[in-house]
C-alpha cells in the first residue's frame, strides 16, 4: 500500500532531488577538464594538426586550377597532387590520434564522473533518498550517466574535431579573401538562427523529458516492487493508469524534442548551400575586376563546400549535446542536495550516554511530528519507547540512531550531535535495527562484511550463531537470484548479525523481531539479549511485554514524551500507560484508557 501510494505521488517526487543549474553545469564541465587538463591540450593539438592537414587540400586545388591557367605542365600537377595525397594522409593519420587521445579523455572524465556520483549519493540523507523516490537517484545514476558518457565518448571529442575543422576551414578562406570570406560567413547566418532557435528550447525540452523519463522509472519501480499488495487491494487499475499517465508524459516530451530536431535539420541542410552559392556569385564578379583568381574562387568554394561535413558533425552531436546536458544537470544536482553525516571533523564522544534535549523535528517543510523532547538514556539501561501510531517513536528512534538531526534541541552521544558523527564512527556507536532489512547481492561472508569488513571467518560464524542464523553456516552461500533467497526472518537475523559484528554500545530496536515468527523471535531476542548484555537498547516495542521487561518505559504521544519511568511506577501513576497495561491485561477495574498527561515528566 506504501509502496501503491508512494508510486502515486511519484510525478511530484520526482523533482525533489536538485538539478544544477546552466552556470553550476559550465563550472562542473571547467572543473573535470582541468582534472585532466594534459590530456585535454594534446586533445585539442592533435586535432588542430589534423585540421590544419585537412586544409591543404582546397588550397592545392586552386594552385592547380591557376597553375593550369598560367600553362604548367603535366609535373607541377602531379606534384601538387602529391602534397595533397601526403596532406590527406597526415590527416588520417593525425585524426586517428586525435580520436584516441578524445577518447581516452572522455573514459577517464566518465569515470570521475561515475565515482562523484557514487560518493554522492551515497552520502545523501536516507531521507532525502526516500522523500525523492529511488526512481530518480537511480535514472540518474544510469541514463543521465549513460547519457553524458556517450557525448563523452563519442560526441565530445567528435564535436571537438568537427569545431577545430570548422573553425580552421573558415579562417582558411579569410586568407584566401577576406571579401570571399565575409560573404561565406555571411551565407551561414541562416544556420545560425535555425540553431539558435533549436538551443534556446532545446534545455528545458530535454530536461522535462528526463523528468518524464524518471517519473516514468518511479512508477514502474512502485508497481512492481508493491506488486503483491497491489494485487491484494486490487489496484491494479489505478496503478496502470498511473503508468499510462507516467508513458504519455514520456511521448509527450519526446514528440517536443522530435518537432524541435525536425525544424532544425531541414533549414541547415537548405542553408549549406547559400554561403557556396554566394561565394561563387560574388567570386565572379571579383574575377571580372581582377581582385582574384578562379583558383581562389574554386579554393573559396570547395572550402564551404567542405564546411558542411563539420558543420553536420556538430549539429547532428548537437541534440546528444543537449540531452546529455540536462543529464548532466541532473547528475551533477546531487552535489547541491544535502549530505548525510559530519559537516566537518566532529569531536570524539566522551562516553556513552546518550541524551535528548528540546528536540523537534518536521518532515520537509510539513509540521513539526515531534514537540521539545528531552530523555536522558542511562547506559547499559533498557528502555521502551511506547505510545500510539504516529506519536513520533519512530522518528525520535531515527534521531537517536542519528540518521537525521533535529530541527531544534540536540541528541547527543557522549555530548556530541550523533548526526555530526561519520557513518564508521556512527556504526561503532549506535545502531538502528528496523523491520526493513536489505540483503545485498553476494554471499553471506559479503553481506556481513559490510559491519566488520576485518572480521575473521570465526567472528562471522559466531555472529551468525548469536542470532540463530544456522541456515547461514556455509558462508560462501550466494544470497539472491540464482543463490540462495532468504526470507524475511532470514534477512533479519543477517541484519541482526551485522549488528553483533559492529559491536555498538546502544542499539535502537525498531520492531526488530516483528517479522520473525514467534518462536525465532524469542530465540533471536534470547540471543541478542546475551550479546547485548550490559549495553544501552532502545526498544520502541508495540508489544506491552517488550515494556514490562524494560528497565525503563518512555510513552510518546503527538510527538510528545508524556510519561517516563519503570514499569512499576508508570502503572501505579495510573496515567495512560497504566491504562494501556490494564486495558491489555483485560483488568475490569481499570475503566476506560485515562487521557495522556501533560508534557514530559521526567527525563
Ligand atoms: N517520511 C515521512 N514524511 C512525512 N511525515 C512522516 C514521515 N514519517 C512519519 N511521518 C509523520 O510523523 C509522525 C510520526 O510518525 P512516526 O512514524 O514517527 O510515528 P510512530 O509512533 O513510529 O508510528 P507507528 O507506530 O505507526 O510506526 C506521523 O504523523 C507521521 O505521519
Amino acid at each position: 500500500m506504501i509502496a501503491a501510494a508512494r508510486g502515486g505521488e511519484a510525478a511530484e517526487a520526482v523533482d525533489r532531488l536538485p538539478v544544477a543549474r546552466s552556470a553550476q553545469v559550465r563550472r562542473a564541465w571547467v572543473r573535470l577538464v582541468r582534472m585532466d587538463g594534459r590530456a585535454f591540450a594534446g586533445v585539442l593539438a592533435l586535432n588542430g594538426l589534423a585540421a590544419a592537414a585537412g586544409l591543404a587540400a582546397p588550397w592545392l586545388l586552386g594552385r592547380i586550377v591557376d597553375e593550369v591557367r598560367a600553362g604548367a605542365g603535366l609535373a607541377t600537377v602531379d606534384r601538387l597532387a602529391l602534397a595533397i595525397l601526403v596532406c590527406a594522409l597526415a590527416q588520417i593519420v593525425l585524426s586517428r590520434y586525435a580520436g584516441l587521445a578524445g577518447h581516452r579523455f572522455g573514459e577517464r572524465t566518465l569515470a570521475r564522473i561515475r565515482e562523484e556520483f557514487a560518493d554522492r549519493a551515497l552520502a545523501l540523507p536516507a531521507t532525502t533518498v526516500e522523500r525523492a523516490g529511488t526512481g530518480d537517484l537511480i535514472t540518474r545514476g544510469t541514463t543521465d550517466v549513460a547519457a553524458v558518457g556517450a557525448t563523452l565518448r563519442d560526441a565530445g571529442p567528435t564535436m571537438a574535431i568537427a569545431a577545430v575543422q570548422a573553425t580552421f576551414v573558415l579562417a582558411a578562406v579569410f586568407v584566401l579573401s577576406p571579401l570571399l570570406g565575409a560573404c561565406g560567413v555571411a551565407g551561414l547566418a541562416g544556420i545560425w538562427f535555425a540553431t539558435r532557435w533549436y538551443l534556446r528550447r532545446a534545455v528545458t525540452a530535454y530536461l522535462a523529458e528526463g523528468r518524464a523519463n524518471a517519473a516514468l522509472a518511479e512508477e514502474l519501480a512502485a508497481t512492481t516492487s508493491g506488486a503483491r499488495t497491489v494485487a491484494a487491494l486490487r489496484l491494479e487499475h489505478r496503478r496502470l493508469s498511473a503508468c499510462r499517465r507516467a508513458i504519455e508524459e514520456c511521448r509527450r516530451t519526446r514528440v517536443r524534442t522530435l518537432f524541435l530536431r525536425s525544424v532544425l535539420f531541414p533549414v541547415v541542410d537548405v542553408s549549406y548551400a547559400i554561403p557556396v552559392a554566394a561565394v561563387l556569385l560574388l567570386g565572379g564578379v571579383l574575377m571580372a575586376q581582377g581582385a582574384v583568381t578562379l583558383g581562389t574562387v574554386v579554393a573559396a568554394a570547395l572550402y564551404l563546400r567542405q564546411l558542411s561535413a563539420p558543420l553536420n558533425t556538430i549539429l547532428e552531436n548537437l541534440e546528444l549535446l543537449q540531452s546529455s546536458s540536462a543529464s548532466f544537470a541532473r547528475v551533477e544536482g546531487l552535489a547541491q542536495a544535502p549530505r548525510g553525516g559530519p559537516a566537518g571533523a566532529a569531536p570524539e564522544p566522551v562516553d556513552d550516554r546518550i541524551e535528548v534535549r528540546g528536540a523537534s523535528y518536521a518532515y520537509d517543510a510539513g509540521p513539526d511530528v515531534l514537540h521539545g523532547v528531552d530523555l536522558r538514556v542511562r547506559p547499559g539501561e533498557r528502555l521502551a519507547i511506547v505510545g500510539p501510531s504516529g506519536a513520533g517513536k519512530t522518528t525520535l528512534g531515527r534521531l537517536l540512531a542519528g540518521m537525521d538531526a533535529p530541527r531544534t534541541g540536540e541528541v547527543t552521544v557522549g555530548g556530541v550531535p550523533v548526526a555530526g558523527l561519520d557513518p564508521d564512527r556512527l556504526r561503532e556507536r549506535v545502531m538502528l535495527v528496523t523491520q526493513e532489512h536489505h540483503v545485498f547481492l553476494g554471499t553471506v561472508r559479503d553481506n556481513l562484511a559490510i559491519a566488520a569488513p576485518d572480521a575473521t571467518d570465526a567472528h562471522l560464524r559466531a555472529a551468525l550463531d548469536a542470532v540463530g542464523a544456522d541456515w547461514a553456516v556455509d558462508l560462501d552461500t550466494h544470497l539472491g537470484p540464482g543463490g540462495h533467497r532468504p526470507d524475511g526472518a532470514q534477512a533479519q537475523q543477517l541484519a541482526l548479525a551485522r549488528v553483533v559484528l559492529a559491536d555498538p554500545h546502544t542499539l535502537i530496536l525498531d520492531e526488530a523481531t516483528a517479522l520473525l515468527d514467534p518462536r525465532t523471535a524469542r530465540h533471536t531476542e534470547r540471543a541478542l539479549a546475551a550479546v547485548l548484555a550490559g549495553r544501552t537498547v532502545i526498544a520502541i516495542a508495540h508489544r506491552l511485554q517488550t515494556a514490562r521487561d524494560a528497565d525503563r518505559v518512555a510513552v510518546m504521544r503527538d510527538g510528545r514524551l508524556t510519561e517516563l519511568g519503570t514499569h512499576e511506577e508508570l502503572v501505579a501513576a495510573g496515567g495512560a500507560y497504566a491504562a494501556l497495561w490494564h486495558s491489555w491485561h483485560g483488568d475490569p477495574t481499570s475503566g476506560p484508557p485515562a487521557p495522556p498527561p501533560g508534557p514530559a515528566v521526567e527525563s
